[in-house]
């Protein structure tokens, strides 16, 4: 396993992601798969719903002294329902209660909009305070409850509005990145600013076409990193498959992968990328697939209504 490392900490080069996976018996199995294959960093989130879950089981691996605490980084997320100042602390709380943990390595703001359910059970935007927002999350370091904080689908000026604030940077970027839409604005941004890039979605997020609207509605073909000539030409000459070669370029581009898979073979192959190296050739060719935001496949956080009419909808700047 490689590592990244960024001031204080120091973060596994490749972790597993577990959104949408919320069936116990799929995500248990997939965690002990992942663990027994040398996975040690773990993505969850508050609304994936399965913290209880990914809990359990890393709480088995440690209890039984197959693991230490300090071996694992974790990393989850401060809900839409919780994004405001005076609910954070008792959001992280109910985190690491879910994830038998005492601290997470890594604690993200989702998404940049905060949400609320009305009493008539509608999802709703709320006026978002980022900045009252980070300042607690800043607390919760002090506290030792998260080693560190960061950000994630928030744009470059939202950003910067926080490290204006912050007595505690943010460490870390989670973004939509992956062949067809490779982020080269915000990723500058980010190196400049010492800040650690994982790439979520970094597989295109195949099962997903509902979210390909903007492709779709342009006419545009569906990007498939599976079944594309030019990453199998490459993916042939090292005896590699189309997601290892996907997943390489990106570590190679210096960035962290969080591929999900509950599938037991597809999780070893995800992992199976430590042990061959793209050459200049490939990573040009590979450089060339960007084709900007047309193939983003998060467009919204679409959890309520306007949210895309939000002023603090992220995606409406930094894309190439
Ligand atoms: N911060 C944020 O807002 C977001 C964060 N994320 C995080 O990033 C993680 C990864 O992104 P995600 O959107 O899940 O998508 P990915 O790009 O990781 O793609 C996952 C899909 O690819 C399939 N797959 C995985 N490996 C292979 C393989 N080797 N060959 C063929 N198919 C494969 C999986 O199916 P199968 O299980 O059958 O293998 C699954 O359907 C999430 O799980 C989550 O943790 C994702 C979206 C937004
Ligand atoms: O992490 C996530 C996975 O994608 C979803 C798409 O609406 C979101 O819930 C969230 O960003």
């Amino acid at each position: 396993m490689e590592f990244l490392n960024n001031g204080p900490y120091k973060i596994p080069a490749l972790g597993l992601g577990t959104f949408s996976v919320r069936d116990e018996v799929e995500l248990t199995s997939a965690l002990n798969e992942a663990l027994e294959t040398g996975y040690r960093h773990f993505d969850t989130a508050a609304i994936y719903m399965n913290e209880h879950i990914v809990g359990k089981v890393l709480n088995e691996w440690i209890s039984s002294g197959k693991l230490k605490r300090d071996e694992l980084f974790i990393t989850t997320k401060l809900s839409l329902f919780d994004e405001q100042p005076g609910l954070v602390e008792n959001a992280i709380k109910t985190s690491l209660k879910k994830l038998q943990l005492d601290y997470i390595d890594l604690w993200l703001i989702h998404f940049p909009v905060a949400v609320q359910i009305t009493v008539e059970k509608e999802a709703i935007t709320l006026p978002t305070d980022l900045e009252g927002v980070w300042k607690e999350m800043e607390q919760q370091v002090a506290l030792g409850r998260t080693r560190t904080i960061g950000l994630s689908n928030f744009n470059i000026s939202q950003i910067k509005r926080i490290q204006n604030v912050a007595k505690i940077k943010p460490a870390n970027l989670q973004i939509e990145t992956h062949l067809y839409f490779q982020q080269n604005k915000l990723r500058s941004f980010a190196r400049k600013n010492n800040i650690t890039v994982v790439a979520y979605s970094p597989l295109a997020s195949p099962a997903m076409p509902q979210f390909y609207k903007e492709a779709l509605t342009s006419g545009a073909p569906l990007p498939n990193i599976f079944n594309d000539s030019a990453i199998s030409a490459i993916a042939k000459k090292h005896k590699k498959t189309n997601a290892q070669v996907a997943l390489k370029y990106l570590l190679q581009s210096g960035l962290v992968v969080i591929p999900r898979s509950t599938n037991p073979k597809r999780i070893r192959e995800n992992f199976d990328i430590f042990n061959f190296h793209l050459d200049d050739g490939d990573m040009l060719a590979l450089k060339r697939l960007d084709r900007g935001k047309k193939a983003k496949v998060f467009l919204m956080l679409n959890l309520a209504k306007e949210m895309t009419k939000h002023p603090e909808y992220p995606f409406r700047e930094n894309l190439p």
